[in-house]
């Protein structure tokens, strides 16, 4: 039974939402609010899973001269924080937030530059703190100065330990870590309709195009291929299923971070064994459950628990 929940976020960042009653590209727009929360996608997964009861050692990389507000959320949310401290500060990303469409547009920066020196620091703890009892999650874009299959190198290592490992990046790191030998494929991918289109050097436009491609996936070795598609739910894919599971939309306040709540379903329901189908209705209640807030977080736990009741959920194999 797999026990502590460790994510990993090498590359963190202070989203600062821009609540705006419509944009204009090239005009002078008025913000109507804004509001700075800590962020990154390990930092989310971990917070999203505190409000659900369950305790994460979250790690990676914080710059020093703006961790106020990251030491605030892990205080205030029992995250055990085991964080590297660097010279400098984490990026701040920017999201403006169109309550009038209703779309959110994501400005994400490069954030701080990274060594080797690093990297090995972090490689030499998570070789202290990963068992065979760990879910690791890995998440985010990798930051400058680290390689590329940085995320491949350190799932090797703790697969070898006999963790279990949840990934969720894309673009080259995500493609550097699904060339590997099976035995050191992550045990669950989280990517959106745009970055499994991008790792399949196509646009895969349909459901079907989509769930032909990440069963492929699946039966490469990969035992957990979950896609996320914003308004139109998610797919989930293991050895036995494929299905189709969604909720309506609600009044979305901002949809930062719903990929990273639906992680942190997945994480709540493998951690607790359900079965697949009732893994699925977590994650997407989770995810749903984010879009009413900004910033990391759930409702308490019984309004998610009523959403799962709602998830409407569709074999597909
Ligand atoms: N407008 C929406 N209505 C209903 N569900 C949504 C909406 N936006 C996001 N979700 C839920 O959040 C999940 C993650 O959103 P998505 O935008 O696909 O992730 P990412 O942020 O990783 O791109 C979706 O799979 C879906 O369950
Ligand atoms: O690590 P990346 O890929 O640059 O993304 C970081 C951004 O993604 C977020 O984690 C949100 O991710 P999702 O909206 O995909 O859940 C933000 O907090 C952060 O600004």
């Amino acid at each position: 039974m797999k026990q502590n929940i460790v994510t990993v976020t090498l590359n963190p960042a202070i989203d600062q939402t821009i609540i705006l009653n419509g944009i204009t590209l090239g005009k002078v727009n008025i913000a109507q609010n804004v509001h700075k929360s800590p962020g990154g996608k390990g930092i989310n997964v971990a917070s999203c899973l505190a409000d659900w009861g369950l305790s994460a050692n979250a790690t990676g990389f914080l710059g020093k001269a703006n961790i106020n507000p990251f030491e605030i959320l892990f205080q205030s949310k029992h995250i055990i924080d085991s964080f590297i401290r660097l010279e400098g500060e984490t990026r701040v990303n920017i999201k403006l937030s169109d309550i009038l469409k209703g779309e959110t547009t994501d400005i994400n920066l490069a954030g701080l530059k990274m060594t080797n020196d690093h990297f090995q620091e972090l490689l030499k703890y998570l070789k202290n703190i990963v068992n065979e009892k760990s879910i690791v999650v890995l998440a985010g874009s990798v930051p400058e100065g680290l390689a590329a299959d940085s995320y491949a190198q350190i799932i090797k290592i703790i697969k070898k330990l006999g963790a279990w490992v949840l990934l969720d990046t894309s673009g080259k790191p995500l493609k550097e870590s699904l060339s590997v030998k099976e035995k050191y494929l992550p045990n669950c991918i989280k990517p959106n309709q745009h970055e499994l289109s991008q790792l399949a050097q196509k646009t895969l436009l349909t459901q079907d195009d989509i769930l032909q491609f990440a069963l492929s996936l699946q039966e490469k070795g990969i035992e957990n291929v979950v896609v996320s598609l914003g308004e139109n739910g998610s797919l989930f894919i293991n050895k036995k299923y494929a299905m189709h599971a969604a909720l309506p939309p609600i009044k979305t306040i901002s949809s930062v971070g719903a990929g990273d709540a639906l992680v942190a379903g997945l994480i709540a329901g493998f951690h607790g064994n359900l079965q697949f189908e009732q893994i699925a209705k977590l994650a997407v209640a989770f995810s749903v459950a984010k879009l009413g807030h900004i910033g990391p977080h759930l409702p308490n736990i019984n309004e998610v628990k009523k959403y799962v009741e709602k998830v409407k959920v569709t074999l597909l194999k």
